[in-house]
């Protein structure tokens, strides 16, 4: 089978990671503790665990001319992601996140998304002939919505799967829903497309009906250790997740959209790509750190077939 072509809508940051015993308070320094740096960004994760899978990736993406811009070149070269629309700027750095972590394994994030805000329709437009040549398209918030919008009408304009990753999640026009073929939120993100608070007590099955109503016809909610709800005009159901000795749950997001569209672009039907999904998503737990932790084809087709089985019993 020749390899399925993805590309990806999204953003590459540097993660600069501390651990502190609190979080700090304003005038205090604090000494903290196993600083951190490394490349993250929901997008380029995407683009790297797709390659990772098997995938021609290409990400569709503005960083800086910096250091930090550095680590996502050379990780791209390292995992074979197509950097042809990987544009550098001089203008704005490299989007960065500073991360603090107490020790209650609580988190306190501030982003500057940087050169990633420069993106905009015009600069997706310049990626058509890759999207066209492309069996899916995949995009996520991190840059404008807009820049979503288009990579979602370029997939639709030349018939290829479109999932749209909602995270982190923001308002988004109902127009973009007709264009998507798969909306892929978590629980937090679901309420926050609705208008509601992230903490919505009402069940993710029920508010997946609003959307529906809103234009979203196929919507996958990732439920972390629960495993993904899918509901469509002919599916209503839920996988559960795989059972795995948990190390560091981050990721597991990119890391089930991933899996999800290698499957989907190899043109398994939702419902088994989902569960190819589930076992990127439980992969990625295993492992400190999210691209350590994105699965190899090997262990994902393994822990699939094992699922698989099981399923059918
Ligand atoms: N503890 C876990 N054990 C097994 N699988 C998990 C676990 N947590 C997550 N997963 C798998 O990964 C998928 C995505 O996880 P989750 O719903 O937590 O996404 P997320 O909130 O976007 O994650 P993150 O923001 O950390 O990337 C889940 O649907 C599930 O299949």
């Amino acid at each position: 089978m020749s390899k399925p072509r993805i590309t990806v809508v999204g953003s590459f940051a540097v993660g600069l990671t501390i651990r502190a015993p609190n979080i700090p308070v304003f005038g205090v320094t604090m000494l903290g503790s196993s600083f951190d740096m490394g490349p993250g960004g929901k997008g380029s994760n995407q683009a790297v665990a797709t390659a990772r899978l098997g995938a021609d990736s290409s990400l569709v993406a503005i960083i800086g001319k910096d250091q930090f811009a550095d680590i996502g070149i050379d990780l791209y070269k390292a995992e074979g992601v197509d950097t042809a629309h990987v544009k550098q700027i001089t203008e704005k750095p490299t989007a960065v996140g500073f991360i603090i972590l107490n020790e209650r394994g609580e988190n306190f994030i501030i982003m500057d998304y940087g050169a990633t805000n420069a993106m905009d329709p015009a600069f997706v437009d310049r990626a058509e002939s890759r999207i066209r040549e492309s069996d899916l398209v995949m995009a996520v918030l991190e840059p404008p919505v807009e820049v979503a919008m288009r990579a979602m009408e370029l997939g639709r304009k030349y018939g290829k799967k479109t999932i749209l990753n909602p995270a982190p999640a923001a308002p988004l026009p109902d127009e973009i829903f007709p264009l998507v073929d798969f909306l892929t939120p978590n629980e937090s993100e679901l309420r926050i497309l609705l208008g509601l608070r992230p903490d919505d007590p009402r069940p993710s099955r029920e508010l997946v009906d609003l959307l529906r109503k809103r234009g979203a016809a196929n919507v996958i909610v990732t439920l972390g250790d629960r495993g993904v709800l899918i509901v469509t005009d002919k599916v209503d159901t839920t996988i559960p997740a795989a059972v795995v000795d948990v190390v560091d749950t981050t990721g597991a997001g990119d890391a089930f959209n991933s899996g999800f569209a290698v499957a989907l672009a190899e043109g398994r039907d939702v419902i088994e790509a989902a569960r190819f999904g589930v076992c990127c998503g439980a992969l990625v737990c295993t492992k400190l750190g999210v691209i350590p932790g994105m699965a190899r084809r090997a262990a994902a087709d393994e822990m699939y077939r094992t699922m698989r089985a099981s399923a059918a019993e």
